[in-house]
């Protein structure tokens, strides 16, 4: 007979935003079910492990808790985590294996360490155990105060190492648009009329996902066990903005709470220098944009776009189709329908494709003076790449090279 496959949740959120809470309130309901526990810790001092140890009520002899210390099982310590499952998996003893990620890591990582086989160690952990669920709790009090406060995890002495230059905001995005069930933890701490507005916002930022309300970590076990919500390219594909990507042009929406979402989208060329401006009063409105950007002086260059509250990645996506040699990009329009479909008589693939999200934009405005940046057609006369552009020629912060803040 064919061994079950045992089943996984993983549950991320930012540093206090009630893991461990969720967590052992799950123990304690978990009606028979044996469970191991993964605990990961960036520091030396597993205190979570201790918290879980005291509160989760795990038998001794029958469960078991492991402490994964000193790293991020996203990055430093995968190794470690792969051994330990396949470990757990093979010991048969367990009927379920739940995992406790740091407040600081990535989900997608860990996801990808159950999804796909791990060359270097030989183990294929989709074999052994299937992923039930990714599960990411939000931290409904501090929400805000975190997405906004432009500071990174080296200014907090968070970081996983001292490379470690991600922003805050960034990552509680990275943790938001990769779940599969989205927890709004300390409801309590948060009036009944910003709750609504910021589960408004979430929906926004994850439409797939589940989203739950938790005061204390009080959940149905049911809602993050044995879910079988978890699917990869789903998950991957679920972020808010790709969804707006994807919907046809001018699909009516209900505004709740002025939270709203537009795509803006021109085959034109942005002047560098005046988008640059456009950028360094960035309407504080905007919660989240992504997209691709055409500028003028980069004429070959397709640039991605990415910003999250006060944090904003500009850089080079790689060549416009456009802009490779007649015979490779005449193969890629044979091979692909859908460039082909979209392909412009004569720009080709270059356009301007942004997602905006945001509370109470003000969207008129935001279109016209994005149009601003536009060349005009006198500009379109003159030589593009004579223009002044003060964009970072690698994939950087925006932030760290120009100062905005
Ligand atoms: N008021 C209130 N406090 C809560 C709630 N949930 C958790 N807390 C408290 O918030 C603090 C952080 O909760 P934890 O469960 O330790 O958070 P965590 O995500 O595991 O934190 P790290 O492991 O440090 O990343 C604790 O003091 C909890 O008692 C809640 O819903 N409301």
């Amino acid at each position: 007979m064919m061994k079950s496959k045992i089943p996984v949740t993983v549950l991320s959120g930012y540093l206090g935003s009630g893991k461990t809470t969720i967590l052992n309130h799950v123990l304690n309901n978990r009606q028979g079910l044996k469970v191991a526990v993964i605990v990961n810790d960036l520091s030396e001092v597993n205190i979570d492990a201790d918290l879980i140890r005291d509160g989760g009520g795990l038998s001794r002899t029958n469960e078991e808790l492991i402490e994964i210390s000193n790293g991020c099982i996203c990055c430093t310590l995968r190794e470690d985590l792969l051994r330990e499952v396949q470990r757990l998996a093979k010991e048969n003893r367990f009927d379920y294996i739940l995992i406790e990620s740091t407040g600081v890591g990535e989900p997608i990582p860990v996801a990808q360490t159950f999804t796909y086989i791990d060359e270097e160690q030989g183990i294929d952990l989709s074999e052994l155990c299937r992923l039930d669920c990714m599960v990411t709790v939000v931290d409904a009090y501090r929400f805000w105060t975190d997405f906004s406060s432009g500071e990174t995890l080296l200014d907090r002495g968070q970081a996983v190492g001292d490379d470690d230059t991600r922003d805050v905001v960034d990552l509680l995005i990275d943790q938001i648009e990769f779940c599969d069930v989205l927890i709004m933890n300390k409801c309590d701490m948060v009036a009944p009329d910003e709750l609504e507005e910021l589960e408004g916002v979430l929906r926004k930022l994850q439409p797939r996902a589940k989203l739950i309300r938790a005061i204390k970590g009080q959940i149905e076990p049911a809602d993050i066990l044995n879910t079988r919500l978890f699917d990869f390219d789903a998950a991957s594909t679920s972020a808010g903005w790709m969804k707006e990507m994807e919907k046809p042009a001018h699909t009516p929406e209900t505004e709740e709470y002025g939270i709203a979402s537009f795509v803006y989208e021109r085959v034109e060329p942005f002047h560098p220098e005046r988008l640059m401006t456009w950028m360094e009063e960035w309407p504080v409105e905007i919660v989240r944009a992504k997209g691709m950007m055409w500028l003028a002086s980069r004429n070959d260059f397709a640039q991605s776009f990415s910003q999250a509250g006060p944090s904003i990645q500009f850089g080079p996506a790689g060549y416009w189709v456009a802009a490779l040699p007649e015979a490779e990009r005449a193969e890629l329009l044979q091979e692909d329908k859908e460039l082909s479909k979209q392909w412009d008589p004569i720009s080709g693939d270059r356009i301007n494709k942004v997602v905006f999200i945001g509370i109470e934009m003000n969207k008129e405005q935001i279109i016209a003076s994005l149009d601003g940046c536009l060349l005009t057609d006198n500009e379109k006369q003159q030589d593009w790449t004579r223009f002044a552009d003060p964009f970072p020629n690698s994939a950087s912060e925006l932030k760290e090279v120009f100062n905005l803040t």
